[in-house]
């Protein structure tokens, strides 16, 4: 991108701190054919040197560690007047305020691992006290690694079932799919890469402003094979069976932030 249209404060140096040498080998790793390889250290087991060189820190670790990690000796001095951004499932804004200095800004943001091919879904939530700039420069760090949108933080519960969870939830639908293809005799390597590629295609429809029930009707010739499988399909309440799983898997979102 042009250096005239980047946002102010983009970073230009990272340090990415892990806790086991293995982690700090597979980060190198990751890393190592990037341009910018060389702005990435690595430190193992020291947060509070890591912080203290930051002016941003993204916290990625398990929800339950975060009060351990952030009111670490130390941290609260190295987080001072810092922007804190936090992926952690289910670790409100309120929760994270308490662990850290008041000084520290807070953003709550939750992308999926679609990330790794820049294909995540990633939703963020910043307190109200946050600059537009410094939200708009947070949206533009996780655009890098596919698309975002800024919601209200009452949605993020539901946007770690819907896009956090959901490669695993697709993943299972694929799963289904391949197995009824290889039911009918399809080799699983082409059945997992036909559903796979067909629920890619239909994603792509859709983004591009195609209504999924004008998709499905499109589809559903009048006594055909699509409209045959679509009632087997009800029949079976797919449809509640899979919004009652978002809805589960947001109601256990919401508590992870409380567990120990
Ligand atoms: N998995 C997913 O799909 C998604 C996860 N999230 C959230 O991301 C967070 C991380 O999840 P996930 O990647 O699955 O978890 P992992 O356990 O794979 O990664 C956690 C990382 O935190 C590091 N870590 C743990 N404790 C410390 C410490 N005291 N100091 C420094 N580093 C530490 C670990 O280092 P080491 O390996 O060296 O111990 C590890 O690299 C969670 O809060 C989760 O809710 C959000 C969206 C999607
Ligand atoms: O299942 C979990 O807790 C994490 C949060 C989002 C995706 N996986």
């Amino acid at each position: 991108q042009p250096s005239s249209t980047l946002p102010r404060n983009v970073p230009t140096s990272f340090t990415a701190c892990v806790k086991s040498v293995e982690s700090a080998k597979r980060v190198r790793d990751a890393v190592a054919s990037l341009k910018l390889a060389s702005a990435v250290t690595v430190y193992t087991s020291n947060n509070v040197a890591g912080v203290k060189d930051a002016d941003m820190v993204l916290l990625g670790c398990k929800p339950y560690m975060c009060s351990g990690l952030l009111m670490a000796p130390g941290m609260s001095e190295a987080l001072s007047g810092k922007l804190l951004v936090s992926i952690c499932a289910g670790v409100k804004i309120s929760q994270l305020k308490e662990m850290v200095p008041s000084s520290t800004r807070v953003v709550r943001v939750m992308p999926n691992t679609a990330a790794k091919i820049r294909e995540s879904m990633t939703v963020i939530s910043a307190e109200e006290t946050i600059a537009e700039e410094e939200k708009a420069l947070v949206k533009w760090i996780f655009e890098k690694i596919g698309k975002a949108l800024v919601l209200d933080e009452k949605h993020m519960d539901v946007a770690t079932a819907l896009c956090g969870s959901g490669p695993a939830f697709y993943a299972l639908i694929v799963e289904a799919m391949a197995d009824g293809g290889v039911m009918m005799g399809v080799p699983r390597k082409e059945a997992v890469e036909m559903a796979a590629q067909t629920m890619q295609g239909t994603g792509r429809m859709i983004l591009a402003g195609q209504h999924p029930a004008i998709i499905r009707e499109q589809v559903s010739t009048p006594a055909g094979c699509t409209i045959a499988g679509l009632l087997k399909m009800e029949d079976g309440k797919v449809r509640s069976v899979v919004a009652r799983a978002i809805e589960e898997a947001t109601n256990v979102a919401s508590g992870l932030g409380g567990k120990k």
